[in-house]
């Protein structure tokens, strides 16, 4: 049998670490042994989150290195850009296994992080060292590592969707443009005006146009998988519903490909990868058909009038798009099925 490992989670007060809490608690090898909160430590977790009533009845832990090392193997980094960037090297000194659901060590270079992220970067030396777990892709990479920069969800719905288009040289990376849209849990449980319901309710807004911190994510994995130096449009809109992220990519063919071509390219992609669903010729996927799971699910049409192909990748962005990613790439990274604690069903209607 496999011993259980112990996991701490620093922001479990917010909804990526409340819903890694829902996540690990149904992982067969891992026991929650630390929760924690940085503004209300001493406080039981069940006070703030009903949901979790008799289920998890541990107070919140002050964040203390020292007192995370002696309750946990592994920690999970759930907290706002600029944090992980200071606490992620003092947890793997300590000798902590480190994933980050943050952005601060997704880009290599510390430059272009402060530039889009507005924030002092990490030290060039842990920038090297966080391996990019964008598990379909990467998940090779990931296996036995420590310490895991877990993807953005926009870029995880949009690059699982291009991925094995620009790898195949199938379209023409110069080309691409992607709109996207997500719901409102997406920026997280701190309010602001934008997230108050009578602003975002029946309304549909495009927000960061051109500056948001994802498109230098999204480059840099285009670039190297297509082997030159990729730059993209990458819209971002704020719908009125609490999860989930659509990614509609729009882009150049090469030569002449049918939708069967592609739909057997992708499926040959992620052949044997539990968490990706192509749909078959004709059919695109939407955010409903996802919803509380691990699944990106893709669709395409291929347009012989204007030679582009139109890409439609979903996730929910809580799971896929962090919790569950981020639980993926420990089951990839201790050796585990990579699909345990995870495999069920979207929630439906
Ligand atoms: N929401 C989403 O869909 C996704 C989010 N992400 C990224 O994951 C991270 C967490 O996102 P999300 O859960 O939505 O954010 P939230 O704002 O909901 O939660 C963040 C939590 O971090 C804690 N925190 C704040 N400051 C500090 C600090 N200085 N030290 C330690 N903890 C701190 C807060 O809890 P407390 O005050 O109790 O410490 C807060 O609850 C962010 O970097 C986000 O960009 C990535 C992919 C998807
Ligand atoms: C709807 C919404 O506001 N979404 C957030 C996603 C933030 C996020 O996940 O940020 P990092 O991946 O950079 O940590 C945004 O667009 O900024």
């Amino acid at each position: 049998m496999t011993q259980p490992i112990r996991a701490a989670i620093v922001g479990s007060t917010g909804y990526g670490g409340v819903e890694l809490i829902r996540l690990l608690l149904q992982h067969p090898h891992v026991d929650i042994t630390s929760v924690i909160s940085s503004s209300t430590p001493g406080v039981p977790i069940a006070n703030g989150f009903p949901h979790l009533n008799e289920i998890v009845t541990d107070t919140l832990d002050a964040v203390d290195v020292p007192l995370i090392r002696s309750k946990a193997d592994v920690v999970f980094l759930a907290t706002p850009a600029g944090v992980a960037a200071n606490l992620a090297p003092q947890l793997l000194e300590a000798g902590l296994k480190v994933i980050d659901i943050s952005g601060d060590f997704r880009l290599k270079s510390g430059e272009v992080y402060e530039k889009w992220y507005k924030h002092k970067p990490a030290a060039d030396e842990y920038l090297a060292k966080a391996v990019y777990g964008l598990a379909e892709v990467y998940g090779e990479e990931v296996k036995g590592v420590d310490f895991i920069s877990n993807p953005g969800c926009y870029p995880t719905a949009t690059l699982l969707g291009l991925v094995p288009a620009v790898k195949a040289g199938w379209i023409d990376p110069a080309t691409i443009i992607i709109d996207a849209k997500s719901g409102v849990s997406g920026a997280g449980r701190g309010l602001s005006l934008t997230n108050h319901f009578a602003e975002i309710n029946e309304n549909f807004l495009a927000y960061k146009v051109n500056k948001h911190q994802h498109i230098p994510e999204i480059e840099q994995v285009l670039s190297r998988e297509a082997g030159q130096e990729v730059i993209t449009t990458f819209t971002t809109h704020l719908v009125p519903m609490t999860r989930g992220i659509q990614s509609t990519i729009y882009a150049t063919v090469k030569g002449k490909r049918s939708d069967e071509d592609f739909l057997e390219l992708y499926r040959e992609f992620y052949k044997g990868r539990p968490f990706v669903r192509i749909r078959p010729k004709g059919k695109v996927p939407g955010t409903k058909e996802v919803w509380g799971s691990n699944y990106c699910d893709i669709g395409f049409s291929v347009d012989d009038r204007t030679g582009r192909v139109t890409i439609v990748s979903v996730i929910d962005n809580v799971v896929k798009g962090a919790a569950g990613q981020a639980v993926q790439n420990l089951n990839l990274m201790m050796g585990w099925d990579e699909a345990t604690g995870l495999a069920f069903t979207p929630v439906y209607p």
